[in-house]
């Protein structure tokens, strides 16, 4: 497992106007800040394959991804992600305490994964970690199966939470949403409630892809550039194709722009354009 070090001032000051503050917690009241980040290749990937684990962080941006885990209060990441990597989402950072750990969210809408087996929650019960939440859409449950997933409050495997979100709802009549979808604002604002007021959001593809599309709820974007390609038929970043005034536009646009290198890989800070 690769070691993760103290980044140096330099770096740190280099990623402080992208991380949560009090200024930026007051800004949006309803919602945590949103910090979106991950590491891709030159061929904007994430991943070889689907279900492929992948590692593209050199030490450094490994290091300065534990980092950005401290300066947070959650993680999440979608089930496509806990299937295919079994994480840990833990912080490693030198001088962690259990306390300082970042909460660990699974959106997992229909409960495809299993909690009871996985990493994060066995970390947990070692004390390595907080123990995971994992987020369920409610319209995709019987009164019965949520009874045997949670009674009494208390949820059906220790050291793991269920939290359940209105899921397949929309609040316009013209809109037809899926039971598996969930408005990314009803689900921030729920987290908020919680005492989430900073999470990192991690992947996978199907949830950057869709929330590099929604600046009003992304605070700033992290991006490790990792110097290789990974070819054909991986996993790759690239929003859905945006259409205005009956022209191709670029699907999504950074500003306020950031780069450093970071052992052999560039980071790119940044804000998404509204
Ligand atoms: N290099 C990197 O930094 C990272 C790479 N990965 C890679 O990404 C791949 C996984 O990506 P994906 O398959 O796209 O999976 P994903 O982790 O994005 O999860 C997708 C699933 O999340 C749920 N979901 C997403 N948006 C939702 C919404 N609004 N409401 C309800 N449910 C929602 C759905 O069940 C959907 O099928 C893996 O190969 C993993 O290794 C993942 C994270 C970071
Ligand atoms: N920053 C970064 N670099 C990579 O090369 C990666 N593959 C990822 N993946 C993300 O990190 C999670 C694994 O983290 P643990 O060390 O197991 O806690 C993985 O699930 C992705 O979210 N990230």
């Amino acid at each position: 497992m690769t070691e993760i070090s103290e980044l140096p001032d330099a770096a740190k000051d280099f990623l402080l106007p992208y991380l949560p503050s009090r200024d930026t917690i007051l800004a949006a009241p309803n919602r945590p800040h949103i910090t979106l980040t991950y590491a891709c290749s030159l061929d904007s990937m994430i991943s070889l394959a689907p279900g492929v684990r992948t590692t593209l962080s050199g030490p450094e941006t490994k290091s300065m991804t534990h980092y950005l885990r401290l300066k947070h209060d959650a993680i999440l990441v979608g089930v496509g992600t806990a299937i295919a990597d079994d994480p840990s989402l833990n912080c490693r950072y030198p001088g962690v305490s259990r306390d300082t750990q970042p909460r660990p969210f699974i959106l997992d809408p229909s409960a495809r994964w299993n909690v009871a087996d996985s990493k994060v929650r066995r970390l947990a019960s070692e004390r390595e970690g907080k123990s995971p939440s994992v987020i369920h859409s409610d319209a995709l449950f019987s009164e019965e199966q949520l009874d045997a997933m949670t009674s009494e409050g208390e949820s059906d495997v220790p050291n793991a939470e269920r939290v359940f979100v209105r899921g397949g709802h929309s609040t316009d009549s013209s809109v037809t949403v899926q039971p598996r979808h969930i408005d990314w604002l009803d689900l921030l604002r729920v987290l908020k409630r919680r005492g989430v007021n900073s999470m990192m959001i991690e992947g996978g593809a199907t949830i950057i892809n869709d929330l590099l599309q929604h600046p009003d709820l992304v605070d700033s974007v992290i991006i490790t550039i990792a110097p290789t390609w990974l070819g054909q038929g991986g996993v790759t970043i690239s929003p859905s194709p945006q259409v205005k005034n009956g022209e191709r536009v670029n699907a999504a646009n950074l500003h306020q722009t950031s780069w450093r290198q970071f052992g052999s890989d560039a980071v790119l800070c940044g804000r998404l354009t509204r």
